[in-house]
């Protein structure tokens, strides 16, 4: 398939992923999801805003008694993390007992997945995974053990599906990947 390049703000993206793949390794999560889950009730804990796509796709796929809710965290300016990273809505759920899925579109530096298991741990649930579309393993600034990836990609920056260049490109229904 020819790339396709498209500008958000100041910046030239071309087609990295296509929805076909993302759907296709979303399939493959799900099955063993249902397998590591069975006779269980997991709690899916999605983080927003990047993961409200690969949310929706991943849980319509997942034929099994489950619970979801929704947390925002925030700490991206630009592409850069600013290594704070703000609860802007809050965990509402009580999670003691309970097993408990984290949803992120994309595991980068680390920092957001690692403050919100340091607060999630305390609440003592009965387990705690994490699900990832994507994850940059060059990245990572803290030893996470991320169990379901769908694909590990090189450290470029990277936008749609969900994931924003300063808010714009969540709509977007393939990936594209900042253009060198
Ligand atoms: O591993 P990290 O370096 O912490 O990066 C990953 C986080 O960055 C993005 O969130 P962001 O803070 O941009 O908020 P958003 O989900 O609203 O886009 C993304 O959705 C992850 O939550
Ligand atoms: O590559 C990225 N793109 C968009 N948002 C992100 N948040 C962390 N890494 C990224």
């Amino acid at each position: 398939m020819e790339p396709r390049t498209i500008t958000l703000h100041d910046c030239q993206f071309s087609t990295y992923m296509y929805e076909e793949e993302i759907i296709a390794r979303i399939h493959m999560l799900a099955e063993q999801l249902e397998q590591d889950y069975a006779g269980k009730n997991p709690l899916f804990l999605a983080v927003l805003n990047g993961s409200f796509m690969f949310t929706a796709d991943l849980m319509k796929r997942i034929n099994m008694p489950c619970e979801i809710s929704f947390i925002r965290m925030s700490s991206y300016q630009d592409m850069q993390s600013t290594g704070n990273v703000r609860e802007v809505l809050g965990l509402t759920e009580n999670i003691e007992g309970r097993d408990v899925v984290v949803i992120e579109d994309i595991v980068d530096t680390g920092h957001t997945v690692n403050a919100l298991l340091q607060q999630l741990n305390e609440k003592q649930p009965a387990s705690i995974e994490i699900i990832t579309l994507l994850m940059k393993p060059e990245c990572l600034q803290h030893q996470l053990d991320v169990k379901y990836v769908a694909k590990s990609i090189p450290n470029d920056f990277v936008v749609g599906y969900g994931l924003d260049y300063n808010g714009l490109g969540r709509n977007l229904r393939d990936i594209y990947k900042i253009v060198s």
